[in-house]
């Protein structure tokens, strides 16, 4: 393979570099699809939380509860972090 054949799944202009691709893009696909399994999961137990607090007669956010969790995403990933947070908190209790 050669730059001007490159493989078009991979976008690799040598054949070594598209085993390496293959190789590696099977660890993201195992890692994304988990990501998926957590965050699918996170957001039933957010919303069971929920339920149980309201029906014990609580409230349905606890707003210090959220600054938390922003602030330890934004800690670990910066700025991305926020967003995933609170992208996070929203799946669960739904948009404020
Ligand atoms: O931990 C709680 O009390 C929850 O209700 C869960 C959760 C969350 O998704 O992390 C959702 C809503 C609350 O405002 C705070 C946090």
């Amino acid at each position: 393979m050669t730059a001007d054949t490159l493989d078009t799944t991979t976008g690799a202009a040598a054949s070594e570099a598209a085993t390496e691709i293959r190789t590696i893009r099977e660890r993201i696909d195992e890692i994304d699809q988990a990501l998926i399994d957590l965050w699918l999961e996170r957001a039933r137990l957010s919303q069971e939380v929920g339920r149980t607090r309201m029906a014990s007669g609580g409230t349905r956010l606890v707003l210090s509860r959220e600054r938390e969790i922003v602030e330890r995403f934004r800690e670990a990933l910066g700025a991305d972090g926020t967003q995933v947070a609170l992208l996070l908190l929203r799946a669960g209790r739904g948009p404020l």
